[in-house]
């Protein structure tokens, strides 16, 4: 029961609210751009879009976010629903009526404009989950070393056909990984190979001084090393010159079957753009509530009611 302007009669200006407070955090740091796509992913992929990855841990429930997948998430993209709910609560008529799910949803959509991505229009009338457990991310979020078949296997148990999750991949585009994501593809690979051979080998070497044997965790580098700023198809153009940052990238230029599609968006930002907005739509439907039974709206995204 999703759909376009669900808040037109509660709180008709919820989505220039949030623009606003979206673009003001923006403009306060970048982080913000891939910490609030990646946390929308985060969420979708557990229990579905209902800002469950938001709800902080408390001494009877570890929550999601201290899953052990959940937590390079970047504390930026939790602030970017933090204070787009805080200004819609903070409008006379939308206190209390527009859920933490839908903020992330049209958070999302707003920065990946804001970094030169497409527009587009979002369904809205999610509720928020009234359950937030470390343990159901278990086997939920794909692995940087995934192969296609894994990671077709993953999206497809959310609704995503291969071409939803090649255009999803494309958020890559944009934000940071640890060295630990890749450290085996610049190292020790095989014994044969000490560097995996679908690495551009320059980039290799790149790799290897920002992220040498025993770096600091805490290091993260850029994932899209030609454009990192913006949301565009130059991820797939890296794909074509082995500069895929994780296996599961790198992936879908090697393996045969998905090759063909990158090759078409890395040469066609339109069709991308296209392709990523159908994805994108189809990402936010996962596993949505609309019924008090399963779900409700909070009054602190942190927190249950
Ligand atoms: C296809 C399978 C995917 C895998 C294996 C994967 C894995 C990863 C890993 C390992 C990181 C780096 C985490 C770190 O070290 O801090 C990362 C970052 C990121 N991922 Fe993915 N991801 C996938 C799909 C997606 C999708 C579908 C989206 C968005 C819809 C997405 C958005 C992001 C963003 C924006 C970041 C950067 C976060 C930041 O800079 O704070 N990823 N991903
Ligand atoms: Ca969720
Ligand atoms: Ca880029």
């Amino acid at each position: 029961q999703l759909r376009q302007n669900f808040y037109a009669n509660v709180c008709p200006n919820v989505e220039s609210i949030v623009r606003t407070a979206v673009t003001r955090k923006f403009q306060q740091t970048f982080v913000t751009v891939p910490g609030t796509i990646r946390l929308f992913f985060h969420d979708c992929f557990v229990d579905g879009c209902d800002a469950s990855v938001i709800i902080a841990s408390t001494p009877n429930n570890k929550a999601e976010k201290d899953h052990p997948d959940n937590l390079s998430l970047a504390g930026d993209g939790f602030d970017t629903v933090i204070k787009a709910k805080a200004a819609v609560d903070a409008t006379p008529g939308c206190t209390n009526k527009v859920s933490c799910a839908d903020i992330l949803v049209m958070a999302t959509r707003d920065v990946i404009a804001l970094s030169g991505g497409p527009s587009y229009s979002v369904e809205l009338g999610r509720l928020d989950g009234l359950s937030s457990k470390a343990s159901s991310v278990n086997g939920k979020l794909p692995k940087a070393s995934f192969n296609l078949d894994q990671l077709n296997a993953m999206f497809a148990a959310n609704g995503l056909n291969q071409n939803d999750m090649i255009a999803l991949s494309a958020c890559h585009t944009v934000g940071f990984s640890h060295c630990n994501q890749f450290q085996n593809r610049i190292f020790n690979f095989s014994r044969s190979n000490p560097i995996d051979p679908t690495l551009n080998r320059q980039y290799a070497g790149q790799l290897q001084s920002m992220c040498p044997r025993g770096v600091d965790p805490t290091i993260a580098i850029n994932m899209d090393p030609t454009t990192p700023r913006t949301f565009d198809n130059v991820y797939f153009q890296n794909l074509q010159q082995g500069k895929g940052l994780f296996t599961s990238d790198q992936i879908l230029f090697t393996d045969g079957r998905s090759k063909a599609t990158v090759n078409t968006w890395a040469s066609n930002s339109q069709a991308f753009n296209q392709a990523f907005i159908t994805a994108m739509t189809k990402l936010g439907r996962v596993g949505v509530k609309t019924s008090p039974a399963n779900g409700n709206i909070r009054r602190d995204c942190g927190a249950f009611n």
